[in-house]
């Protein structure tokens, strides 16, 4: 099968039929030839990232698109003929029509014609309202770049929008309770010491989990940004610590290892399929002081007594990580929140009865939005009056080329 086919066939999935962009990419890719797939990577994941600014580019040629598929078909045409300076236009269009006669025959002359106009407009640019030309320009929803620019100011959200964008480098995190830092820094080249987080590693290689370093347990992929949350809950050895959200255990095996594997973590997470990851990862890092467990975090029934350290790493809507996973980007929508707010609530206000006297309980998420993150936290100090605020941070994804996260950080007096 042709590359251009197998990329429309991926992205159809992954936009129409709402599949995971990594997971659809990962099993498609299977098909193509090897010389294919680092094109066919970069059609699929440029069309999702730049969605809005690609069919502005040509809707305007169209009186009334009513096929969806076709519309996609267009969207990847026209990513490739801006985006793809080396691939020629008229290679682009005939493999477009060609798509076209398969979906359904009748689109064929229009599929040709829309895109021999685009490629004569070169690019458009793009007008109207200031939130309305950085949504379009940067493929964001509009209700989004409001959302950012009331919440964090313009030139923020502007930041926020074009950060993602950038292609995020592979981050790693160093196993210290197999090897340092800087020893795997002398071993392979390959590796340079991160921006922020201190057992961060950057990866200028590719697919590092196939690497003998993943395999054996020197390292763990994690965003850097993720990594400041087990700093800020601040274990020690011999300490018991319960993490209500735990899967697939990222940070729980950071907590780990700032304990020296000495003392308990207990790791839940409330789908049973997840909770093997947790053990997975464990196994493979050779930690041992880890148990995973099914958990409902909104009630922790069968939890005995309280904990020297608590995390709720909650679910949250995303909206931190939209550079790495550009199907959130697609598919999102302002009502995501309704659910998760009062979800994140309750997860909150139960996981505090677990913390001891002088405790520490930490609360995360990977979004940038003041509802899931701030708010959330003035809303519970506001019935928890045994709780002080002890700092809070947001890290914003253009600072360290990371991930978008808040943490916040509460003592039980
Ligand atoms: C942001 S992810 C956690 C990531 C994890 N802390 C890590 O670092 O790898 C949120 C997790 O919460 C879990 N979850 C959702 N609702 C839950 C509940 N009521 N109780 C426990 N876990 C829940 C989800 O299955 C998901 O694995």
């Amino acid at each position: 099968m042709k590359a251009r086919m197998i990329s429309f066939n991926i992205l159809k999935e992954i936009c129409i039929q709402k599949g995971y962009s990594n997971l659809v990419l990962q099993k498609k890719l299977e098909l193509a030839q090897e010389k294919d797939k680092g094109f066919i990577t970069q059609i699929v994941y440029g069309t999702l990232q730049n969605y809005r600014y690609c069919r502005y580019q040509w809707v305007d040629f169209v009186k009334k698109m009513d096929h969806e598929e076709i519309a996609l078909l267009l969207d990847m045409s026209v990513y490739q003929m801006i985006f793809m300076d080396k691939v020629p236009s008229y290679a682009i269009i005939n493999d477009a029509v060609d798509i076209a006669k398969k979906i359904n025959g009748r689109y064929a002359n229009l599929v040709n014609a829309v895109l021999h106009k685009v490629d004569k407009q070169k690019v458009k640019e793009v007008v109207g309202k200031k939130e309305e030309v950085l949504a379009i320009k940067t493929s964001h929803p509009t209700w989004l770049v409001n959302m950012w620019i009331k919440q964090y100011g313009y030139d923020i959200a502007e930041k926020i929008c074009f950060s993602n964008l950038e292609i995020k480098p592979v981050t790693a995190r160093v196993n210290t309770l197999k090897i340092s830092k800087q020893e795997l820094l002398e071993k392979e080249p390959l590796f340079q010491a991160g921006n922020v987080s201190e057992d961060a590693l950057i990866y200028h290689g590719s697919h590092l989990a196939a690497t003998s370093y993943f395999k054996e347990g020197f390292v763990s992929i994690q965003d850097e940004a993720s990594q400041m949350v087990a700093y800020l809950l601040d274990p020690k050895p011999g300490m018991r610590v319960l993490d209500t959200c735990s899967a697939p255990g990222t940070k729980a095996t950071h907590i780990a290892q700032l304990m020296q594997d000495e003392g308990e973590i207990l790791c839940g997470d409330i789908h049973e399929h997840r909770v093997h990851l947790i053990e997975e990862g464990a196994k493979r890092l050779g930690i041992t002081c880890m148990k995973a467990v099914v958990m409902d975090a909104t009630t922790l029934e069968n939890i005995e007594g309280t904990f020297d350290r608590v995390l709720c790493d909650v679910p949250c809507s995303g909206y931190g990580v939209l550079a790495n996973k550009s199907d959130i980007k697609y598919h999102m929508e302002s009502s995501d929140m309704d659910t998760l707010i009062p979800l994140q609530q309750k997860i909150l206000n139960c996981a505090c009865e677990k913390v001891k006297q002088d405790g520490v309980l930490v609360y995360s998420t990977c979004t940038l939005n003041k509802k899931e993150n701030e708010k959330q936290i003035e809303a519970f100090l506001s019935t928890h009056e045994d709780f002080i605020l002890e700092e809070q941070k947001t890290i914003f994804p253009f600072e360290y080329q990371s991930d978008g996260f808040f943490m916040a950080k509460l003592r039980r007096k």
